[in-house]
């Protein structure tokens, strides 16, 4: 894989080079409430400017449908880049083609420009290759040069992220280059006890990543919304809470393995469930009640580990020493969730050995209930990528930089 250094020491000055970074930040109607993402390519950035480059800054944001949706636009992230930069930042308000071409065609040497969300297009995200080609052609149409630098989003076949590094010069940027490096080392001579802890919202996404964690950790906790499709496959009801019905068979199997490979496969003892989601926005008082894992209310959603569920998967985060976790324990952005997340993180803090934290949310998570970055080993802007970078999978989009 060549690197950024490598384009540096051959000279960018007046180059038109094309970051993929990750800028899929966790926002509030326009507000960011974590930056974490758009800090971590700022080395790459200002390294390309600072040595005279064009740089066009370009990511998906959330998961629109192939069309504009204010909702989801890059505006508010181009802006924050800007006062992180402390340079005026130019905005794209389309991906490709005039709005796009004439901002790029407007940069100075050593100046950035975003464009808008890649995946207001279809063919970013599309599984027919002619039509994420066709995509990809028309973003190396505003480019010389490409930097792969969005780690969070390398497991994805995408347009941006495959397609394009394979039509122009491409390098690896600074923040790949470090997340590659320390995950390497959970990969490769993993100091044991070695405890993998997994929850979020993405299921169906997480869940195959266990097949594989099972021949290489010592012990999992499963939290968040992945716990229920465990819990349902043992046999209790989970209420309204999130489900993979499809997965049960598959967790049935990962149960019985676990078991004969000696692996210890944790699970909530309690949770806490309500019969609504929370006001995220408002943030009113959920009065969630706590209940065994085996009696959720069939009217209720399981949205957080319970006391009891805290206090042991502390204890069996306690003699790690070594640990990743990915994905909140529950729906830490409201506060009568946030306590299986924050004790959780706590756990890591505690822990001995060298603690991983993976992840846009579960990153933002540690940094918004207050934890000092510090006090972790890495803290991964790669939820799913970083899982799948430890299932041994080949990603994409370092495949696309390794060519
Ligand atoms: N029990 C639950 N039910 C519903 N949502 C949950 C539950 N527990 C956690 N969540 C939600 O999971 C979301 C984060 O999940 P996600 O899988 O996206 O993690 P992540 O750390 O961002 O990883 P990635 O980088 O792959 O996206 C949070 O927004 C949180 O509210
Ligand atoms: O949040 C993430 O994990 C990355 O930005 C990738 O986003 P995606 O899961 O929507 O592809």
């Amino acid at each position: 894989m060549k690197t950024i250094d490598e384009l540096l020491s051959e000279g960018v000055t007046g180059k038109r080079v094309f970051v993929r970074a990750d800028l899929n930040v966790p926002l509030d109607g326009t507000t960011i409430t974590d930056d974490g993402r758009i800090r971590a390519v700022v080395p790459t950035v200002k390294a390309l400017a600072d040595a005279g480059a064009r740089v066009i800054v370009a990511s998906h944001l959330g998961r629109p449908k192939g069309a504009p949706d204010p909702a989801f636009s890059l505006a508010p992230a181009a802006a924050r880049l800007g006062e992180l930069l402390g340079a005026e930042v130019a905005f794209a308000e389309d991906t490709v083609g005039t709005a796009a071409e004439s901002t790029v065609a407007g940069l100075a040497d050593g100046r950035v420009a975003v464009i808008e969300n890649l995946r207001f297009n279809a063919g970013e995200t599309s599984k027919d290759d002619a039509e994420r080609a066709a995509f990809a052609d028309q973003l190396a149409a505003l480019a010389d040069v490409y930097v792969g630098d969005g780690f969070g989003a390398v497991h994805r076949k995408h347009a941006s992220v495959y397609d394009l590094p394979k039509k122009l010069p491409h390098y690896a940027g600074y923040l790949i280059a470090t997340e590659v490096g320390v995950l390497k080392k959970l990969t490769d001579d993993v100091r044991r006890p070695y405890v993998v802890a997994l929850g979020g919202a993405k299921v169906s996404d997480k869940l195959a990543v266990i097949d594989q964690l099972l021949g290489k950790a010592d012990r999992l906790l499963i939290g968040g919304g992945m716990a229920y499709t465990f819990l349902k496959a043992k046999g209790y009801e989970v209420g309204i809470s999130l489900l993979q019905e499809d997965q049960i068979p598959a967790v049935e199997e990962y149960m019985e393995r676990a078991e004969k490979n000696g692996v210890e496969l944790v699970l909530p003892v309690d949770v806490l469930v309500s019969s609504e989601f929370p006001d995220l926005k408002t943030k009113a008082p959920a009065h969630p009640t706590t209940v065994a894992a085996d009696a959720i209310p069939a009217d209720q959603e399981g949205l957080d580990i319970g006391p009891e569920t805290r206090k042991l998967y502390a204890s069996k985060l306690a003699d790690a020493a070594t640990v990743f976790w990915n994905g909140p324990m529950g729906v830490f952005e409201h506060p009568d969730y946030a306590e299986g997340t924050k004790a959780v993180a706590q756990a890591l803090v505690d822990a001995p050995g060298f603690t991983v934290v993976g992840g846009g949310d579960s990153a933002a998570a540690v940094r918004t209930l207050g934890f000092d970055e510090n006090a972790f080993g890495h803290i991964s802007t790669g939820g799913g990528a970083s899982l799948e970078y430890l299932e041994g999978k080949t990603l994409p989009g370092l495949a696309a930089l390794e060519d």
